[in-house]
């Protein structure tokens, strides 16, 4: 069953078309990665999901129920956490959850529990301290605690990952991991290296619709090949290889900086075997040889505009 369906979205802002007739729909029990470039409209997607902004065309379901701009009853589904999100800084983070689990009229004893639960989930059951003296990546693992309070069914978060260290984010994406086995995760993100870590399916939207989908293996099995690189130590080494006639057809897709040549390789094997003749016949040493795996990031840039 899908979590999430979204069909034939439309959005403009003035005379700006952000979304124009986007699909897609997030399975349950997925971690899904909604991939664009800044300024693509991921947020803007996710608020007219929240019924937080109105959209011009489209519909959009949430288990099975229509999203109604202006009406949060297709909330009680949803856990969001914003790009940046906002806390009480005078509060702990125990203080906080009961709040927020207070407005929503949650009993005080499941409260209590759940803040428990989740806080020992992100990594926080031993902060005491004030949120105002957080650490960015504290304060994200604190407000996915906060969004998975009513038990959502999905959880949205807004590039949660985008403006922490390594580390910090190592962290979000294994909370991530581990909200998977209780909840549907739409993650919005431009870092790829997040999304080949732990997204099962992933969308990738420009100018305003989903460009490529499916799962990282597969999109990168169709879309992406292995690749050969050669480096040398000088670009005149580098500029001779390139200009080898063996190179045949590979050199209208070869890849080229001042030191380095990558060749696609649909046979990575059969491809360094070539390079190697090359090398042998001209008598060029290089710094270094090896292939790649497909990357996400190769795919992206091929599809975006
Ligand atoms: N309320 C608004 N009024 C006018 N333009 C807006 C509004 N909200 C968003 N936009 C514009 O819509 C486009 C998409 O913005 P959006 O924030 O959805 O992109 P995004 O993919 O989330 O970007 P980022 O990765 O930078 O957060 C941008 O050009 C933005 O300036």
């Amino acid at each position: 069953m899908d979590i999430l369906t979204i069909a034939g979205l439309g959005k403009a802002f003035g005379n700006q078309c952000v979304l124009d007739d986007l699909s897609f729909s997030v399975p349950e029990g997925s971690i899904y990665g909604f991939i664009g470039k800044n300024g693509s409209g991921k947020t803007t997607t996710m608020k007219i999901v929240l019924g937080l902004l109105q959209a011009d065309a489209g519909e959009i379901t949430v288990c099975g129920e229509k999203v109604l701009y202006g009406d949060t009853r297709t909330n009680r589904f949803i856990g969001y956490l914003p790009d940046v999100p906002e806390f009480y800084g005078f509060m702990t983070p125990k203080e906080y959850l009961r709040l927020c689990g207070e407005i929503t009229g949650m009993p005080t004893t499941l409260i209590l529990s759940k803040s428990e639960e989740l806080l020992d989930l992100v990594g926080l059951a031993d902060a005491k301290k004030r949120i105002g003296t957080f650490s960015r990546g504290m304060k994200q693992r604190l407000g996915i605690a906060q969004a998975l309070l009513n038990e959502p069914r999905l959880l949205i978060c807004d590039e949660p990952t985008s403006a922490l260290d390594p580390i910090g984010r190592r962290e979000i994406l294994d909370i991530l991991l581990k909200v998977k086995e209780r909840t549907t995760v739409l993650f919005s993100t431009h870092v790829l290296t997040d999304v080949e870590a732990i997204c099962d399916r992933v969308g990738i939207l420009d100018g305003g619709k989903i460009v490529l989908t499916g799962s990282v293996a597969e999109l990168k099995n169709t879309y992406s090949s292995h690749s050969c690189t050669v480096t040398f130590r000088t670009p005149a080494d580098a500029a001779v290889f390139q200009a080898d006639p063996q190179l045949g057809d590979m050199k209208t897709s070869l890849r080229a900086n001042d030191h380095s040549v990558t060749l696609p390789a649909a046979d990575p094997e059969q491809t360094m075997a070539q390079i190697i003749r090359i090398l042998g016949d001209t008598g060029l040493v290089p710094l270094r040889l090896e292939t790649a795996e497909p990357k996400l990031e190769d795919i992206f840039l091929e599809v975006i505009r």
